[in-house]
């Protein structure tokens, strides 16, 4: 069991709850939030106020969001009678498709070759959910998703948290010592580090752990190994060199789930929240801003920050000779 905290609907509408969640469920939380600006700051509240109302949605000047799912909806992996399809990032195998299964124990898990890739999936309705990782415990933030959550318009509706891990794989024949590279992802790669330096073998990165073993299997590499699952393992027929060789036992990924719909939060489970915000310079923009959550007792669970694309690096003695401007400050 893990700590966690609630609520934040709007800047406007601060309430917040300490919680209580658990590590083996899908955490839910409530939508991705964005206020880049007063004015859009503004709109989000209004349409907020509005889909709680249900109003008729005839307001060009509201923007109409798809219908919110209900907590129930969250946890079903049936709909309709067929199976929820959820979008991964990777080939079969992949931890992905691990923590998808895990989200929705009886999803169909849909691979998809990018991140990109897996977002279009949900907006276009070639599937209901994705999974993808945000966060490792020893590689940390995965950048990439937070700036596609900026670029598109899912919601969070949960988390999964993964245990990771890795083994040295290699066809079957091929010892330790012919090895001289390895290929897998690159944040499993990082996750390796110190092994990998032990046994001295170059690394090579690809798009996911299970394309590097199947990458392997299917040019017979004899100087080539992946770090990858066992399940990669037995679906590609490598074989496992060493086991757990991540640089500490305690790997977790964490992964969220997206939907095109946001959750209307409940009593009855934890919710958290995540916020993305940006802020004008000036001293202290960021310790005020981060006051509001302090003064109301929330417990912040992570806090990341990404450059803004639209602005260039500012200079550090510029203006007020403040140097440190943070671009865009994130809240999750
Ligand atoms: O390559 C995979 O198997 C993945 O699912 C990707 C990924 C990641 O992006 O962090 C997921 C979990 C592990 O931390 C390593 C790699």
């Amino acid at each position: 069991m893990a700590t966690a905290t609630s609520i934040v609907r709007s800047p406007a509408a601060l309430l917040s709850a300490k919680v209580t969640v658990s590590d083996h469920k899908p955490t839910p939380t409530v939508q991705f939030s964005r206020f880049p600006s007063k004015r859009s700051c503004f709109t989000a509240l209004l349409s907020s106020l509005h889909d709680n109302n249900n109003d008729d949605d005839n307001n060009n000047n509201v923007i109409s969001h798809p219908k919110p799912l209900s907590s129930s909806q969250l946890f079903n992996s049936v709909s309709n009678g067929s199976r929820l399809r959820v979008a991964y990032q990777g080939v079969r195998g992949a931890y992905s498709e691990a923590a998808a299964e895990k989200a929705y124990p009886n999803c169909e898990a849909v691979p998809c070759d990018q991140f990109d890739s897996a977002f279009q999936a949900v907006e276009k309705w070639l599937v209901d959910r994705a999974v993808l990782p945000i966060e490792n415990s020893l590689g940390g933030s995965i950048h990439r998703n937070y700036d596609l959550l900026l670029r598109h318009s899912l919601h969070i509706v949960g988390e999964v948290k993964l245990a990771v891990q890795h083994c040295l794989l290699a066809n079957h024949g091929v010892q330790l010592e012919d090895l001289s590279r390895v290929l897998s992802h690159p944040q499993a790669l990082a996750q390796c580090e110190n092994t990998l330096t032990k046994i001295g073998l170059s690394r090579e990165a690809v798009d996911d752990t299970a394309l590097a073993a199947k990458h392997v299997a299917l040019h017979k590499l004899k100087d080539t190994g992946a770090v990858a699952s066992s399940s990669a393992a037995k679906i590609y027929g490598l074989n496992i060199l060493a086991q757990d060789i991540q640089d500490d036992c305690d790997n977790v990924t964490r992964f969220l789930i997206l939907a095109r719909e946001p959750i209307i939060p409940g009593i009855q489970n934890p919710f958290k929240t995540s916020i993305v915000f940006s802020l004008e310079e000036g001293p202290g923009v960021l310790f005020k801003a981060l006051a509001v959550f302090a003064l109301r007792q929330i417990n912040l669970t992570k806090i990341e920050s990404r450059p803004l694309r639209n602005q260039p690096l500012r200079a550090a003695d510029d203006n007020n000779g403040s140097k440190f401007h943070p671009d865009c400050v994130d809240v999750f």
